[in-house]
């Protein structure tokens, strides 16, 4: 049997006496798009850390592609293709959009000892920069420094940065927080074609947005998954909307 893309084995995790994360099982599987919502505190954000490297569980495994990766270090779980975005942005504000993206590459692209080299002559970095440029819709913005960017348009170049180095699995971490109803809903369908065959795991507050992309959804409660499907059946989950639906009226997708 082919392995899931992401599989969490009864992961544990505590900060001191406090167990945030409590025996998480879960399998995302390959070309899915699974959203874990849950309220503020629930730890969603750490199981994010746990996945990509940042953390380190302490009990359980993590699987990528079926291999172990609990405790690697976040670039080795990238290099193994887990790309993870932020809640608070990660960009550069100084440097343009297009030089954004070409720093994203030049890791993935095997440059990690050739940073004396200037960024302009790697014609293979240029290249797949504009390629991820236009995917995200920046090419007008190619030469703006990131700082000056929109908020909607420095959250399309995290995207960007994230899915830069042609990982297979995504982690978004809020993708549409902050944003207006218009600009949630481009950024939606932003996130739609840029992991098309790819597996995605998004962190996500707003209910529309959750239930309008995801495939299933997970709710994490008290750091336990209370509940995993399909949006209508954990839309009709009594547990689930006793525990936090019932708080978070889910709009309706278009
Ligand atoms: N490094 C840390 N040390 C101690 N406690 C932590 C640490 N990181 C997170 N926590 C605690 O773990 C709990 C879960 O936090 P986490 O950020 O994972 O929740 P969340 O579901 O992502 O919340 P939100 O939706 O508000 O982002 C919180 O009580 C938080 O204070």
């Amino acid at each position: 049997m082919k392995p899931s893309a992401l599989e969490l084995r009864d992961v544990h995790k505590s900060f001191g006496k406090t167990a945030i994360i409590r025996g998480v099982s879960l399998r995302v599987e390959e070309g899915e798009r699974l959203a874990l919502i849950g309220p503020n505190g629930a730890g969603k954000s750490t199981l994010f850390d746990l996945v990509c490297g940042r953390a380190r569980p302490d009990a359980g495994a993590i699987l990528l592609h079926g291999d172990p990766v609990a405790g690697k270090r976040p670039f080795e779980i990238n290099r193994r293709g887990l790309s993870r975005s932020f809640q608070v942005s990660n960009i550069f504000h100084r440097l343009s959009v297009q030089e954004n993206l070409r720093c994203a590459l030049l890791w993935p692209l095997g440059y990690r000892y050739s940073f004396w080299q200037r960024l302009d002559g790697l014609r293979d970095v240029r290249a797949r920069a504009d390629a991820v440029l236009e995917k995200i819709g920046l090419q007008a913005r190619r030469d703006t420094p990131a700082g000056l960017l929109s908020y909607a348009e420095q959250r399309a170049l995290e995207i960007g940065i994230t899915i830069a180095g042609g990982a297979d699995v995504i982690l978004l971490d809020e993708p549409t927080a902050g944003m207006s109803r218009a600009e949630s809903d481009a950024t939606v369908e932003l996130i739609r074609t840029v992991t098309v065959g790819k597996t995605l795991l998004v962190v996500e507050h707003d209910m529309g947005v959750a239930f309008g992309l995801a495939d299933r959804i997970a709710v994490l409660v008290g750091g336990e998954i209370i509940a995993c499907d399909a949006p209508a059946a954990v839309r009709a989950n009594a547990t689930v909307q006793e525990a936090y639906l019932g708080r978070h009226a889910a709009r309706e997708p278009a």
